[in-house]
């Protein structure tokens, strides 16, 4: 049974303390006897990355690693999705100051989650693509409920998933399965998901979900956590150094492409086909 030690609700300003907020967008619970955190992304109605929600990820995250987090659940409050990706409205002619700042708190907020000394698992409960794969590829272990979707479908949308997403897709699957995905963009059921090893194990539902994420906490949590979290960092740290001492490059990456007229184009068309659906 889960003691709440604290609810925090992290909104778009400043941190508040409120058991029933409904403005908050991550909801952070922390088991009393184990310190095992669940972070709960909590923007409806797809928890779409815009500004202020990896904000509160990433205050939360910041957070977790001061408070010596012993491990960390990523789930999501919808009952459809886990998170649609990056918030199409940000990348739809943006200023240069909206797009630029937008950009730079995405690779704060992957960079806090892709190194945390902590265990992570991402407890997926609904769709998972492009943004939304990479937060669940960030964490260490994934599990799904079936009949969802996962994956970098950006080409299929005329855009280009940032090399930092393709590393973490072939440090999962590999380069060869990799490769094939990421050209075509492929969107993998969570069944196909499991077989290529994109996620670790598959849920009943939700409760078998939480129920599993906290065994691999569990598991994770009775090794020795210096060596784990060496190990652990070692493992990521190429992929991470490549984005930490190429940030401005990637910033200027993003802004090159993402104000090209056919970019807008597609982001347009794809906006208004999801408006329609
Ligand atoms: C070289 C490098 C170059 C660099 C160039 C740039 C590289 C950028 C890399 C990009 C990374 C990304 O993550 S791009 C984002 C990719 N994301 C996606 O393709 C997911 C699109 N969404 C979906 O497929 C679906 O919404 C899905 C998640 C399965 C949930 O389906 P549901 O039926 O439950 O919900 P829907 O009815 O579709 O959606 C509910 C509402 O949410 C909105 N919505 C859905 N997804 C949204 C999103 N991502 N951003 C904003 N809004 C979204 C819909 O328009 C609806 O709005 P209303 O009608 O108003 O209610």
């Amino acid at each position: 049974m889960f003691v709440l030690r604290q609810c925090l609700t992290l909104g778009t300003k400043s941190s508040i303390r409120n058991f029933s907020a409904t403005t908050n967008l991550v909801n952070l619970t922390i088991n009393e006897d184990t310190g095992v955190a669940i972070m709960e992304l909590n923007k409806p109605p797809v928890n779409s990355l815009n500004y202020e929600l990896l904000e509160a990820m990433h205050r939360t995250l910041v957070k977790l690693e001061n408070e010596k987090c012993p491990g960390m659940i990523l789930t999501s409050s919808s009952r459809s999705t886990f998170s649609a990706g990056l918030d199409l409205l940000e990348m739809y002619k943006p200023t240069v100051d909206k797009a630029r700042r937008f950009w730079s708190m995405l690779q704060n907020t992957w960079i806090k989650l892709y190194s945390t000394p902590y265990p992570t698992v991402a407890a997926i409960n609904g769709h998972s693509p492009a943004g939304g794969c990479l937060l669940a590829m960030s964490c260490e272990h994934r599990i799904m409920v079936p009949d969802k979707m996962i994956g970098l479908n950006e080409t299929q949308l005329g855009i280009v998933a940032p090399q930092w997403f393709q590393d973490c897709m072939r440090n999962i699957i590999g380069e060869r399965q990799a490769e094939k995905a990421l050209i075509a963009g492929r969107m993998f059921t969570s069944e196909e998901a499991l077989k290529i090893g994109l996620v670790d194990e598959l849920a009943t539902d939700k409760e078998d979900l939480m129920q599993k994420a906290h065994d691999f906490l569990d598991e994770q949590m009775g090794l020795p956590p210096l060596a784990r979290s060496v190990v652990k960092v070692g493992f990521r740290k190429d992929t991470l150094s490549k984005l930490i001492n190429g940030r401005e490059a990637d910033i200027k990456m993003f802004l090159d492409n993402v104000f090209q007229p056919k970019v807008q184009e597609s982001l347009e068309n794809y906006i208004q086909m999801l408006k329609k659906k």
